[in-house]
């Protein structure tokens, strides 16, 4: 018998602002930012296999199977549902690595969303974004897939219905790795905590920009060269930089001021991650 196979999109966040304004005992930086998913992501597929095994089709640079997201997520899943059931996961990668984009942590999400489905595990979205929560701070969000203003390490969401303009992002590449980024000595730790009713008047600002800007020359020059055209800003601990229009229109001709060598992709905002549009038509259709 042939089994099911699932075809979903596993999507890019953009942290449209991001404030520290402390840190836990553990070494974690506590923040304020306002999550927005965009129309555009990775491709994963799962098929549903009657034995135990996990395997995943495609690798990633540097990144051994076992370290991967997808498998340690699909391995979590398993052993906290006691599922007798495997699957097999292909991906094609499109997102930007250390890109601050969210792309492995969006691998993970898929994966839990997608064979808590297959295996008919029925857990709840609040389970599988605590499970997700110890695989990456960034996970809970792409699980509970709204736009939101986020605090503590990014797993108490706050709904938030935004504007869903068009974003041209470029994407140096450069691979940043987020822990780097955090133990930075200089980075600033002490911004004053605002209310989600301030947030889209207060919050423009992403307290790593300086140090990333310091450590990479090549984010601060992709910052210089989009924001000739627009408030350019960097997403999470970068690489990514963006800025926002109000049409895909506007977007492509702000693409080609840019020099050649430069990449970037650019994508609508969404304020519900098109991954949990995909399952609810699936579910839709039985
Ligand atoms: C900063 C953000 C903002 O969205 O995005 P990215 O730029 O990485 O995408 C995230 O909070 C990142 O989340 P994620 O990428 O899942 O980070 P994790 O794997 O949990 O953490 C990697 C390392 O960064 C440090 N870390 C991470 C998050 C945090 N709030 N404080 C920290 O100090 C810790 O040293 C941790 O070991
Ligand atoms: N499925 C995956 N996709 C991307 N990166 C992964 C994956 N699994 C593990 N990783 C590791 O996580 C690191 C951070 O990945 P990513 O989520 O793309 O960056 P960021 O946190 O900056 O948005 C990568 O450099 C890689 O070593």
């Amino acid at each position: 018998m042939t089994q099911p196979l699932i075809t979903l999109t596993s999507p890019a966040k953009l942290n449209l602002m991001l404030h520290i304004i402390g840190r836990r005992a553990d070494g974690y930086h506590q923040l304020q930012t306002v999550f927005q998913f965009l129309d555009y992501g990775d491709s994963m597929q799962f098929k549903l296999r009657t034995d135990h095994q996990l395997i995943l089709h495609d690798s990633l640079p540097g990144v051994l199977p076992e370290q991967n997201l997808i498998l340690r997520a699909a391995h979590l899943l398993q052993q906290h549902s006691n599922s007798q059931q495997g699957a097999e996961i292909w991906l094609n990668k499109q997102l930007p690595m250390g890109g601050g984009v969210g792309g492995g942590s969006s691998n993970a999400a898929t994966t839990l969303l997608a064979l808590n489905q297959l295996w008919q595990c029925q857990l709840p979205l609040t389970k599988l974004a605590q499970l997700g929560l110890q695989l990456g701070a960034d996970v809970p969000v792409f699980i509970q897939g709204q736009s939101c203003f986020a605090e503590g390490v990014g797993e108490q969401m706050t709904p938030l219905v935004l504007a869903e303009p068009w974003f041209l992002v470029v994407t140096p590449k450069v691979c940043i790795s987020t822990a780097e980024v955090f133990s930075a000595p200089e980075l600033t730790r002490d911004s004053q905590p605002i209310t989600i009713r301030t947030v889209l008047e207060q919050g423009h600002r992403n307290d790593c920009q300086a140090v990333v800007e310091r450590l990479y020359p090549e984010v601060h020059e992709a910052l210089n060269l989009l924001g000739r055209v627009c408030q350019a800003k960097l997403t999470g601990t970068g690489s990514c930089v963006f800025g926002s229009f109000p049409s895909q229109a506007a977007a492509e001709s702000a693409a080609r001021t840019l020099p050649n060598s430069l990449p970037y992709f650019i994508a609508k905002g969404a304020n519900t991650s098109v991954t949990h549009r995909q399952l609810n038509k699936l579910k839709e259709l039985g």
